[in-house]
């Protein structure tokens, strides 16, 4: 790590805005850091001026997380190399169908010794029908590590400071010191775990699970159901990390990136509040997304899609009913009423007594 430590923030979206003012905060309070935080802003016209003009004059992001303010060390900057060209530390977090892109657009472009850490919750599609981890596609992409960061933080209850908890999982020990203390905060505590990969597995399939609880919410099934879902969904996350992640361990899902981020999204989260209104419009999830978000993307359809991709190649969406039926409602193959009727007979209930 280079004597001050340089930082980029590669998103600036709801969560990005929000863990912008975190990070600023630490990178002008602590020694290690260089002050001066960039942030890649995707460059767009917000009544006749720029976002990134707004952000550096007003220090406020008007469209993603309007009402607080950034620390005036954190720089906008529309240009994604220009932005990332100098950081040793690169925290990735934007809305997970892009990052290809932006891979291809960083490779050759950034410090060889710099290191990532992707707060990005979803996954990519990979050749051969599985599926890809975001941290793979940037270690694999960028040539350098890369951390992740999930937990239970709804972007604007952490922008508000309320107390939460996150967890980094972090394979290489010797950057668990500097990850947590760039992101730990008064209201925002950090734990660091070696179990990287079930970390980011459990922030990816959370927003499924969401999407199921909030199609209960739409048919005002109560909280008994909604209680059901969001157990088989744990159990079903549990599962899906034995199957294709072997030896990561059951502690991680009690960590807040597990049951913590499960209960808050299915409460509070986007992808809950639009699967409710799917149940109750009759709209398309899309059409939803761009009236009621503003912008901000839905994580949970795009990756129950591209788990049901690798299940259904793998001959096994009948071991994983909930996600299956989750995607089959999201894309109009099934009705959100049939859902129940998936779940009735789950595997979990399948004891031999
Ligand atoms: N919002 C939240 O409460 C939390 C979100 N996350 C995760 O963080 C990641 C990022 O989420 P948010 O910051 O909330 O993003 P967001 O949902 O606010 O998405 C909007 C962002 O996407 C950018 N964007 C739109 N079109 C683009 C394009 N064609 N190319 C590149 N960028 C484009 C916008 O400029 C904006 O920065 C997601 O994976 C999400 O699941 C994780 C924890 C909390
Ligand atoms: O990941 C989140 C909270 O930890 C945010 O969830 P939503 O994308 O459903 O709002």
């Amino acid at each position: 790590m280079a004597e001050k430590v340089n930082v980029c923030i590669v998103g600036s979206g709801n969560w990005g805005s929000a863990i912008a003012k975190i990070v600023g905060a630490n990178a002008a309070a602590l020694p290690e850091f260089e002050e001066r935080v960039t942030m890649f802003v995707y460059e767009e016209m917000i009544d006749g001026k720029k976002l990134t003009e707004i952000i550096n004059e007003t220090h406020e992001n008007v469209k993603y997380l309007k009402g607080h303010k950034l620390p005036t060390n954190v720089v906008a900057v529309p240009d994604l190399v220009e932005a990332a060209k100098n950081a040793d530390i690169l925290i990735f977090v934007v809305p997970h169908q892009f990052i290809p892109n932006f891979c291809k657009q960083l490779l050759g472009k950034i410090k060889p010794n710099a290191i990532a850490i992707s707060l990005i919750k979803g996954f990519d599609k990979a050749e051969g029908g599985g599926i890809d981890l975001i941290s793979h596609i940037i270690t694999r992409h960028l040539k350098i590590p890369c951390a992740v960061l999930m937990g239970a933080n709804l972007a604007n209850e952490v922008a508000e400071g309320n107390f939460c908890e996150t967890t980094i999982g972090c394979t290489d020990k010797k950057y668990g010191k500097v990850l947590r203390d760039l992101f730990q905060a008064n209201h925002f505590r950090v734990v660091v775990v070696e179990d990287a990969e079930a970390v980011e597995v459990c922030g990816a399939l959370k927003n499924i699970v969401a999407c199921g609880a909030g199609f209960v919410d739409g048919l005002k099934l109560g909280d008994n159901t909604k209680a059901a879902v969001i157990r088989l969904g744990l159990m079903e996350m549990i599962r899906f990390v034995d199957v294709f992640y072997p030896g990561s361990k059951l502690s991680t899902f009690f960590e807040s990136c597990g049951v913590a981020d499960l209960i808050t999204t299915c409460y509070g989260g986007r992808n809950r509040r639009v699967s409710e209104a799917f149940v109750t419009s009759g709209k398309t999830i899309e059409d939803l997304e761009k009236e009621m978000l503003n912008g901000q993307k839905l994580q949970g359809p795009p990756t129950a899609e591209e788990v049901n991709y690798m299940l259904k190649n793998k001959g096994l969406e009948d071991k994983f009913p909930l996600f299956t039926a989750i995607h089959k409602i999201c894309t109009n193959q099934l009705k959100p009423k049939d859902l129940i009727d998936c779940i009735r007979n789950h595997p979990e209930h399948m004891q031999t007594l």
